[in-house]
């Protein structure tokens, strides 16, 4: 008789030779780090906030210490909750901790050429190199002439309507931005690289939501969209063009102003240039060129605003911090001149101020995660490849090992030597190269506001 196998049966066996490999494989003895308990097949899913996931990290380090485990289908996360344990992995051992998890929902929304969701590779250290040598510290004293003057109008737009305070301070982040990358001057409130920046940051805030909740392995972007659990792959979709048109009209833009003279000075003129005069022969094609000036422009638009935003809140919750430091600018301005950079290092509380404000309130709680290219072992805990790794800002800033009674806003405490926050622009190869840019923009919003406003809820929320 001719045996021939059933196709249930061939399934069934390679279902149970499967399983078998899963039980009998080599396991490693190394224990994983401390985890809650998990629900069968979908682990910690069900535990997962969609909000305010920070906090809820930073508790369970309460619980389960600063390195914790947890796991959802088809993704193991590291979550760090401890400024030494970051350091020792994301900055000592950054060649194994530098690649990022893979995002089908920001690459659907048209950020495929932006350096913050590239894996670890060729290409970022190509776009890292190219960000940096327009971002690094020492060029960025280049800008500071320009960033003193967008803190003058920001203080003239704010006095002539305080209560537009957040679309003032917003126009100032992306002023800078817009200026240092594209040369181009933000004059008036219709400005429309303002208008573009202004909407895709809106998109970006409405999918990087989402994008927190993990649980992006079950986003079916190949269903239609009547399916459930297409939603935000939609949405992203719906979000291309405003993405695409800040890829393209910039570029266009400094294009035809170089081809006719009237360019200025800037990230995408050089590169134009570059391109123009080498041709093929130019290390960065016009993709990589629109890709890099649309990922910096949004990535330090939003949390430079995000920053002073926390900062006028903490001015309106803590009236005595905030005379403290208007008296120390008093003392040592001249009456009648404003703050400028020549004038940082002779006002320690001020930086003091500036620190405490990065640590209070982080504006990037969870950072963007890192994912391990390779199995690990820290501490006596086993750290899988292809973790997601997430060095959670809120729990390190907040650490009471670190900081006494952390959830006070307390600029003092590094006079008394606690140590200044660390994680709030990231870690390792991949911290953010805009830090430098970004702590001069705050830095003289923050002084230049200070002397010559009192910030005090509107009248009537006293
Ligand atoms: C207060 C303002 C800012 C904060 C708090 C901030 C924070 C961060 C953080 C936490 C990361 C992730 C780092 C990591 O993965 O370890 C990041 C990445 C990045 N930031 Fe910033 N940033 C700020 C301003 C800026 C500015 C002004 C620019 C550019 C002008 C910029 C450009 C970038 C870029 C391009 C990346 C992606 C780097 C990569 O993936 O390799 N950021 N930033």
């Amino acid at each position: 008789m001719e045996q021939s196998l059933s196709p249930t049966l061939v399934f069934a066996s390679i279902v149970l030779l499967w399983i078998l490999a899963i039980l009998i494989r080599p396991r490693n003895s190394v224990p994983l780090p401390p985890s809650p308990p998990a629900d069968p097949i979908i682990g910690h899913l069900r535990m997962m906030p969609t909000d305010d996931q920070g906090t809820f990290f930073y508790e369970l380090s309460k619980k389960y210490g600063k390195v914790v485990y947890l796991w959802l289908p088809g993704r193991t996360m590291i979550i760090i909750n401890s400024a030494q344990a970051a350091v020792d992995l994301l900055d000592k051992r950054s060649a194994l901790y530098s690649d990022r998890p893979p995002s089908d929902v920001f690459m659907l929304m048209g950020w495929e050429e932006t350096i913050a969701f590239f894996p670890y590779g060729e290409r970022l250290r190509k776009h890292r190199k190219m960000i940096n040598d327009y971002l690094r510290r020492e060029k960025c004293k280049d800008y500071l002439p320009a960033q003193a003057l967008e803190a003058r109008k920001l203080v003239e737009n704010l006095a002539s309507t305080p209560e537009r305070f957040l679309d003032h301070l917003s126009r100032f982040s992306a002023a800078i931005i817009i200026r240092i990358i594209y040369g181009h001057e933000v004059v008036s409130d219709n400005d429309y690289y303002v208008k573009i920046v202004t909407e895709t940051a809106h998109c970006l805030r409405r999918l990087y939501l989402y994008h927190k909740s993990w649980n992006e392995t079950l986003t079916v972007k190949y269903l239609p969209s009547w399916c459930p659990g297409t939603y935000p792959a939609t949405q992203a979709r719906s979000y291309r063009p405003i993405v695409d048109l800040m890829h393209t009209y910039p570029f266009e833009d400094v294009k035809t102003k170089t081809a006719n003279g009237t360019a200025n000075d800037s990230f995408l003129r050089s590169h134009v240039e570059g391109l123009q005069k080498q041709g093929s022969a130019y290390p960065y094609p016009a993709k990589d060129i629109k890709g890099a000036a649309a990922a910096i422009t949004n990535a330090g638009t939003d949390t430079t605003h995000a920053t002073l935003m926390a900062f006028m809140l903490t001015m309106v919750l803590y009236p005595s911090i905030q005379a403290k430091a208007q008296e120390e600018l008093d003392n040592w301005l001249d009456s009648g001149r404003l703050p400028d950079f020549d004038d940082r290092p002779h006002l320690p509380y001020l930086e003091c101020l500036l620190q405490e404000t990065y640590r209070w309130h982080s504006v990037t709680p969870t950072g963007i995660p890192h994912k391990s290219t390779e199995d690990d072992i820290y501490n006596g805990m086993f750290i899988p490849k292809g973790s997601i790794i997430v060095a959670n800002t809120r729990g390190i800033t907040l650490d009471e090992d670190v900081y006494k009674d952390p959830l006070t806003f307390d600029p003092s405490r590094y006079q008394r030597g606690e140590p200044h926050p660390i994680g709030h622009f990231g870690f390792g190869r991949r911290i953010c190269p805009g830090r430098f840019l970004a702590d001069s923009s705050v830095w003289i919003a923050m002084a230049t506001i200070l002397a010559i406003f009192n910030i005090s809820p509107p009248m009537g929320h006293l």
